[in-house]
């Protein structure tokens, strides 16, 4: 595997901060590396490392094969997190101003902005001021200003920061595409979900080192759990309720449902009612990125979530984490189980 990005020992004081203190990075051709961090963690700072913006105090940097950073940088395409243009231009006239400076040919330039305003959804506003465009907007244009020079290498800072519901979706599927191309990217977000739909491995950056890596995929699979707390369950029942998938295991005043799907849930749900179990609350469990996460961030082992793709619920209860607001309940399932609490079902059926 051809290395892309090689960081060993690197330190980065400002002033009496010491914000990066032995950072060692490796990301090979055609990854999608996800650096996780929390705020000031110095997530952009190695970014503007990587671009040669800002020098090491000490260290090695190595991208694409050379540690001439500043001849490098047109080989990279860079997403940055706060993006600056001039707002007259057009996206067809600011591409087209990059495209020239950088000396591409006039007809291969056309046709690779005609190719990117598709991609990026914005051939419909080609010719209208980027003064007019909406943050999701511009956010797509810096996807396709970075894609330009077809880089080998992209560099994207909190693409969906500051965007609605709607528009993170959008970029979300528009980086999924660029993934899709080849390209090997690295990612700075704070959004979990985005590192699991999109990369491939992700690094944790805390305390001025990458504190730990993972292979997303083995934690992709364990996101969206649930545990139902239950009064007690005979045997007969839990191994009626573990008949109903193999996602479903029982302890014995407990169900964990693992990955829950709503259809897993209402049965799961209905065998505990027409059994008239009591149904103390329904706990959703972070996904497994997220647990690792914030264990990583505050110092605490995690040795215990990396291991397989399944978390026994024997485990799960013992976590001491805090469960996520109940807000995160599904209106209709809040409705449900605060029925089969208070009324007992032979009540609830008379009353229907
Ligand atoms: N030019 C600078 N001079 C002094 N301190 C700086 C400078 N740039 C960044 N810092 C500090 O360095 C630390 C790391 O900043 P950086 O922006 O790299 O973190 P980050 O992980 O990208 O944060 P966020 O997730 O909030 O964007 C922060 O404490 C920040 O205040």
């Amino acid at each position: 595997m051809t290395d892309v990005i090689v960081v060993e020992g690197l330190t980065k004081r400002y002033g009496h901060v010491s914000v990066l203190r032995g950072v060692n990075l490796r990301v090979v051709a055609g990854e999608v590396y996800g650096l996780l961090g929390p705020n000031g963690a110095g997530k952009s700072t190695l970014i503007h490392l990587l671009l040669g913006f800002l020098h090491p105090d000490s260290g090695r940097i190595r991208v694409l094969g050379s540690a001439n950073l500043e001849a490098q940088r047109r080989l990279i395409g860079y997403v940055p997190e706060r993006q600056r243009y001039h707002s007259y231009y057009t996206p067809r006239e600011y591409l087209t101003f990059l495209g020239r400076f950088d000396g591409m040919p006039a007809t291969q330039l056309r046709q690779r902005i005609t190719e990117l305003l598709e991609l990026t959804g914005l051939a419909a506003v080609a010719d209208r001021h980027l003064r007019t465009f909406s943050k999701g907007m511009l956010q797509r244009f810096g996807i396709a200003q970075a894609l330009l020079t077809d880089p080998d290498l992209l560099l994207i800072d909190e693409p969906t920061s500051g965007l609605d519901l709607d528009g993170q979706q959008e970029l979300l599927t528009l980086l999924n595409g660029v993934r899709q191309r080849g390209h090997t990217v690295l990612l700075c977000t704070h959004r979990l979900a985005e590192v699991e739909y999109l990369c491939d491995r992700a690094g944790i950056l805390t305390d001025g080192k990458i504190a730990l890596e993972l292979n997303v995929a083995e934690v992709r699979q364990s996101a969206g759990s649930i545990i139902v707390q239950t009064g007690p369950l005979d045997l007969p029942l839990r191994q009626r309720l573990e008949m109903i998938g193999r996602e479903v295991q029982c302890t014995e005043q407990a169900v964990l449902i693992s990955p829950h799907t709503p259809e897993l849930q209402a049965k799961v749900l209905q065998t505990l009612i027409e059994a008239n179990v009591p149904i103390h609350a329904l706990e959703p469990q972070m996904s497994r990125l997220a647990q690792i996460y914030l264990r990583t961030v505050r110092g605490e082992p995690v040795d215990n979530l990396l291991v397989g793709n399944t978390t026994p619920l024997r485990t799960v209860l013992r976590e001491t984490l805090p469960p996520p607001p109940t807000d995160d309940i599904d209106p209709m399932l809040k409705r449900l189980l605060q029925r089969s609490s208070t009324h007992p079902p032979s009540q609830r059926d008379g009353n229907q």
